[in-house]
This record gives structure tokens, sequence and C-alpha cells, in this order.
């Protein structure tokens, strides 16, 4: 049994479905959630949490169901919303103490844990101050923050980067990552940024549409391709005059964007004979580079081929 597994699990707004008969396990590690607008994910969240019911189906979170043990889920499952939920005239001190008591820990326990989680999550100095002051990078750590006070075994992170500069979403991804990885909490995170989630996810699950369209470990998404992309530059159309060239030669080339895309398998002599034309045709070679499989090809095969699964 995994932390998560749903089966036939759907959910329909009137003429909208959702969710259609969602077949799913989602193992222990963290875990990304994947799709367009409109795919399904809040909605998936929501129902595992017990927020809203399905319509048809049934789901198990951490081996409990979540129509009969709700209550016993929310004890073990964090959850951190998308949208901005904190009262802004409470300090972040007194509202994570205030989650974790609701979670069920006794007063001490609930001032304890809560000054822990704030000083993982960065906010040991700003502690005491009141939350509507905060920027939004100190938000959504006060978010995450609450997520944590009652130490949950899973948590529900949804767009934990949102609305930050690049630097504030680095240290959210890496807290990302410490809470999977140092903490043994196991989680499940969503972005619109398959990049970030290339990063930080062991396991990547894909929604479109309110269906499964693939589930597979990160490194599956990402592994090598076998092709090559290099990168030229030179008077006049330097990819131009290589692609023709290495064609001449009998290598299968095409351009992708500014590099051309190199699909020889097999031939060892490849990188001299790269490196060969490019002097004989008098361009510079910026790089020649393994092409690595990206999340978001997975939206590009199931364009092409009608399922990728
Ligand atoms: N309360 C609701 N009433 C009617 N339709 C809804 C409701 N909530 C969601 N939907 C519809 O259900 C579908 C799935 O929405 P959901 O919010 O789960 O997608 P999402 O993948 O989380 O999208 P986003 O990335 O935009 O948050 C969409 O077509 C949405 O319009």
């Amino acid at each position: 049994m995994g932390i998560i597994d749903t089966q036939g699990l759907t959910k329909r707004y009137g003429q909208v479905t959702a969710l259609g008969g969602l077949d799913l396990s989602i193992g222990e590690g963290v875990t990304g959630l994947v799709g367009a607008n409109g795919a399904g994910k809040s909605t998936l969240i929501k129902i595992l949490l017990g927020l809203i019911d399905a319509t048809e189906g049934r789901a198990q979170v951490l081996g409990h169901d979540i129509r009969a043990e709700g209550q016993q889920i929310r004890t073990l499952v964090g959850y951190m919303p998308e949208h901005d939920c904190l009262p802004p005239d409470v300090r972040a001190i007194d509202f994570v103490v205030h989650m974790a008591r609701m979670s069920g820990l006794p007063p001490t326990a609930a001032r304890e844990r809560a000054a822990d989680v704030l000083r993982h999550v960065g906010l040991a100095e700003e502690r005491y101050r009141l939350m509507g002051g905060y920027s939004t990078g100190m938000k959504q750590r006060a978010k995450l923050a609450q997520a944590l006070a009652h130490d949950p075994r899973l948590v529900f992170l949804d767009e934990p980067t949102n609305g930050l500069d690049p630097a504030a979403r680095d240290d959210m991804l890496a807290l990302v990552s410490k809470i999977g990885r140092e903490f043994g909490i196991s989680v499940l995170v969503t972005s619109h940024l398959l990049g970030e989630l290339e990063r930080v996810s062991d396991h990547v699950v894909v929604l479109d549409g309110g269906h499964l369209l693939r589930s597979s470990a990160t490194a599956e998404f990402t592994s090598d391709t076998g092709l090559l992309l290099i990168e030229v530059l030179g008077a006049g159309d330097a990819q131009t005059t290589m692609g023709e060239r290495l064609a001449a030669q009998g290598i299968a080339c095409r351009p992708r964007g500014q590099l051309i895309e190199i699909n020889a398998p097999g031939r060892a002599d490849l990188h001299d004979l790269i490196r060969d034309t490019a002097v004989d045709v008098g361009v510079g070679l910026v790089r020649i580079a393994a092409d690595h499989g990206r999340i978001e090809d997975v939206f590009r095969e199931d364009a092409g081929h009608g399922s990728a699964v």
C-alpha cells in the first residue's frame, strides 16, 4: 500500500468532470503533481484532505479511507494551500501554536514545536512580528510552518513557490527537499514550473483533463534521450551550413531552436566528426551536449500520439 492510493476516483461539478476515474498509487518521498490549469490537481488534494467529497470511487491516505477516517487523516497530514490564508493581525508564533493546538498537541508541546518549525523555515527572527507585514516569501514560509506544526507524516504543498522571486524560490525548493529527505516527511507538491519539480521530486504524477497521463520516477522523465545537441557560431547562417555538411556525411540532424539536434546512435566517432566538420566549414563549435528529457515532453508526446501512458 502506498502513501496515497485512489481507485476510480471521480469528481464532477455539474457538467464538468474534474477527475475522471483516477487510479493512482503514490509512495514515500517527494512527489510532484503536474498538470495544466484545470487538470484536477487542487480537486484531488481537496478530496484527499476531506474538504470536498468525491462523486465516485475510493481513496486511502496513509492507509486510512478518506470517507470514513477523515479525522485520522487530518492528524497525519499537513496542508499548505495555494492562496494567502494568513490572518494579518496575528504573529506567526501565535498562529503556528494555534494550528498545532488545533491538531491536538498539548500547550507546551505546541509552543516548542511552533518555535522549531519556524526556525526550520527561516522565520526564527521574525516569529514575533504580525504576518500582515510579511513579504510574500515570508508568508509562504509561515504557511509552510503551519503545515508542519503537528509533525505530520505527509504534507500537501500547493504551489509553494507562487509569487516568489528566483532567490526565494530556490530557498523554498531547498526547504521542500529538506522536508522530504531530512525530516522524512512525504511530500505531494504542485507547481506550474516543471523544472522546479524535476529538481525536488523523486517521482512525478502528470494529470491531464482529470485523467492520469503518466506516473514515473523523475529520473525516467529526465533520462538521456540518446540525442546530441550542438551549438555553432559563425558568419551567415552557421547552423544551416553545419547541418547541411553533417547531413551530407550521413548524420541525421535537424534544427532545434538555435541548436542542431543530432540522432546518430552508435557512431563512436561522432564527436570527432562534428569537431572536424566545424573546422572544415569554418564555424565555431560552442558546445556539444547530451540531450536529456524534460517533464514537459510528456505533454508533447501526448499531443503527438494521443496518449503517452
Ligand atoms: N467549485 C467548482 N465548481 C465548478 N467547477 C469547478 C470547481 N472547482 C474546480 N472546478 C473545475 O474542475 C476542473 C479542475 O479544477 P482544479 O482546480 O482541480 O484544477 P487544477 O489542476 O488545480 O488547476 P489550477 O492549476 O488552475 O489550480 C476545472 O475545469 C475547474 O474549472
